[in-house]
């Protein structure tokens, strides 16, 4: 890969010291500026070669065109649907995450939702709060012989399984690219979506958002699952349909929701969030210090090696390149 030149990054999130540091170690200059509106973005970026980025920066089309100046869009982060690749790609600009960062801490998110949903403990930590010793109202149900249904087989679903497994949950699973003698190799016996839904006792999802896994669980797909179905969405908000889980938990379709994303972030309507049935976190997944510090380092990283025009591992597109990560942990 020839080198680039980049010696300008706009960081627009809050992202870890470590991307700068290691940007600013090798000549870059960085500005950061957070929480800019739209507008303000796309005057700002004409003065940058590099654009960092977390979740929340959506990189549309028009911003990517606002300018002639932009190289490379790094995702200090796994999910790209914030960034139009598409778009970015017909301007030959270099778009690249950090695939690997966050793994392990949404992977824990999952689990500690999973957990949470047995044995209420938000919600039983809200009653005491309110004075109350309500010990009849919380009465939960072992995670030990249940069963619980990945949904993507990829970096997190992988991990997730085994944490649930040395609780003594049954793990099956779907993914139409995981060849399902891997995923049994870790525990996971694959089976088609039509034999999965009403055997679990709890679904998490751990797909990326694309149109073929828009709405996955659907009213459909909810009629299918046993009576009273525990759910988990700790990847993108939209793979569980928003008004066909409400509507399944004010009927007990399903039991309880684990909820870190959504389809609009904040969400403006609360009727999920404030279900009695829900928990919930503002996209928290990738927010712990490790995943951060993982993040924020390789994405420079990778960027300090394009100037450099080494260490290209795999080009999913033209200009959208997936690297292997220099901070995973051990
Ligand atoms: N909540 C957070 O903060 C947080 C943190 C990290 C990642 N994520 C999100 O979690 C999701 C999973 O991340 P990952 O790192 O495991 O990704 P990954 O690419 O390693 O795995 C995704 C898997 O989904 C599979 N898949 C694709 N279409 C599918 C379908 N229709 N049905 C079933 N499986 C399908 C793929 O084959 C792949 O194996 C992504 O959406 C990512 O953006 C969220
Ligand atoms: O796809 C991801 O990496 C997660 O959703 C985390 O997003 P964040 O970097 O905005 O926390």
């Amino acid at each position: 890969m020839a080198p680039i030149t980049i010696r300008s990054v706009l960081i627009s999130e809050s992202v870890d010291p470590r991307c700068r540091a290691v940007l600013e170690e090798n000549g870059i200059r960085v500005t950061e500026r957070p929480n800019m509106k739209t507008e303000e973005l796309m005057a700002e970026i004409q003065n940058y070669d590099g654009l960092v980025v977390r979740s929340a920066t959506k990189v549309t089309a028009d911003i990517i065109n606002a300018t002639d100046n932009l190289k490379i869009i790094g995702r200090a982060g796994t999910g790209v649907d914030n960034v139009d690749v598409d778009a970015a790609t017909k301007k030959g600009v270099i778009v690249m995450n950090t695939p690997s960062g966050n793994t392990i801490s949404a992977a824990e998110l999952t689990c500690i939702m999973l957990m949470n949903l047995s044995r209420n403990v938000p919600q039983a930590t809200m009653s005491m709060k309110q004075g109350n010793w309500d010990r009849k109202k919380f009465m939960g149900s072992e995670l030990f012989g249940k069963v619980l249904g990945i949904v993507g087989l990829g970096r997190i679903g992988k991990e997730v399984a085994s944490r649930m497994q040395s609780f003594g949950m049954k793990t099956i699973g779907y993914d139409p690219i995981t060849p399902p003698e891997v995923s049994a190799s870790w525990g996971v016996e694959q089976m088609s979506l039509e034999k999965l839904w009403p055997q679990c006792d709890y679904i998490t999802v751990h797909t990326p958002l694309m149109p073929s896994t828009v709405g996955l669980l659907s009213d459909e797909t909810f009629a299918l699952c046993k009576r009273g179905v525990k759910v988990v969405n700790c990847a993108r908000g939209g793979i569980i349909d928003e008004a066909a889980l409400l509507r399944a938990l004010e009927s007990g379709q399903c039991g309880g929701a684990g909820l870190d994303v959504f389809v609009e972030e904040p969400p403006k309507d609360r009727s999920l969030v404030n279900h009695p049935n829900v928990i919930s976190c503002p996209h928290l997944g990738a927010s712990t210090k490790e995943a951060q510090a993982r993040c924020g380092e390789d994405i420079a990283l990778q960027i300090v090696d394009m100037v450099k025009g080494k260490n290209l591992i795999g080009a999913v597109s033209q200009t959208f390149l997936v690297f292997a990560p220099k901070t995973l942990p051990k």
